[in-house]
């Protein structure tokens, strides 16, 4: 844990249309309360097009004390990819569908307590993967939840409910796809529902697929659900709302520092939420403790 330094710059991202969250007032809320304790801000407003590098550019050009993403896990995706092994933290104002890194890290849920982290939190170094060289801060899969991640991504609306109806529609249908994973622990190779590579625990969703999972310990774990019959559905389900995944026997857990997935089925995959193409071996590799974060006091922790 670092001891908190007094920002004088920060930087904050703010996605307009994520979690179909009304973002109007935002903007001042933010400047004031910066203005209350002697802050300066810089606010870059996404478009969908080409963030990452103008964000990058804004970054480069001048040094920010701490640089904040106010949307969902997409956001916090493109800002905290670009301040790996830098020492700009990352901070979380948490407005988008399901908010997962940001919950993994008991980063309050409500915009006014997360605002109040501007100036008053701690910071600490959280591990990050690379697939295929590119960063995943919190969960990617290959598989059903990477299907349905998609159709939602392609659909008009937001929302936890738009997530849950896709996902009603592509269960019936889904067929798992074949997969061979080899890791420094171990290797496995068959059929799976989904995998996930997991560097936290829980989705936005709060379906918990890694509840012992640490975002600190140099580790990540391959998280597999494995063939089930339909009608098992609902057992995983509630397993995976009661923090109790690790217990059926249709999961599989591999906790490695590398691995390489070989997607022999070529099946969609999506990285912290948003779908992307990639070949279909998969190397993955740890990068421990190479992000810090902004979190609430101890003490303060909802
Ligand atoms: N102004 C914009 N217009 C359209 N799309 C945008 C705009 N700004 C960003 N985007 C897109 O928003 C997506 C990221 O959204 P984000 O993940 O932050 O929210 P979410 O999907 O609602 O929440 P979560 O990921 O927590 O479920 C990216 O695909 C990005 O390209």
């Amino acid at each position: 844990m670092e001891e908190q330094k007094k920002h004088h710059n920060i930087l904050v991202v703010i996605n307009p249309i994520s979690g179909d969250v009304e973002k109007e007032a935002l903007e001042e809320e933010i400047m004031e309360k910066c203005k209350e304790h002697h802050i300066n801000c810089d606010i870059y407003r996404t478009t969908g097009e080409d963030d990452k590098h103008k964000i990058k550019t804004m970054l480069a050009n001048k040094k920010y004390d701490a640089a904040y993403a106010a949307g969902g896990d997409g956001t916090v995706n493109i800002l905290g990819s670009l301040l790996i092994n830098t020492n700009t933290p990352l901070g979380i104002i948490p407005l988008g569908s399901g908010n997962g890194l940001s919950k993994d890290l008991n980063i309050p849920q409500d915009t006014e307590d997360a605002l109040d982290l501007i100036h008053n939190h701690i910071i600490r170094n959280i591990d990050t993967i690379t697939i295929n060289g590119v960063p995943s801060i919190h969960l990617s899969d290959l598989g059903f939840n990477a299907l349905v991640v998609k159709r939602f991504c392609e659909g008009d609306s937001r929302g936890p409910s738009s997530y849950a109806w896709i996902a009603l529609q592509e269960y019936m249908g889904y067929v798992p796809k074949h997969y061979r994973i080899e890791t420094d622990v171990d290797t496995f190779e068959g059929e799976a529902f989904m995998v996930t590579i997991a560097n936290a625990n829980a989705f936005g969703s709060n379906a918990n697929i890694n509840p012992n999972g640490i975002l600190n310990d140099g580790k990540f774990e391959i998280c597999l659900i494995e063939p089930f019959p339909k009608p098992a559905g609902l057992g995983i389900l509630y397993k995976l709302y009661t923090d109790s995944i690790d217990t059926s026997v249709y999961t599989r857990k591999i906790s490695c520092r590398r691995a390489t997935i070989y997607n022999l089925d070529h099946e969609v995959m999506h990285i912290d939420g948003e779908p992307v193409e990639l070949e279909n071996e998969l190397k993955v590799e740890m990068h421990p403790k190479s992000l810090k974060v902004i979190l609430p006091h101890p003490e303060t922790e909802e």
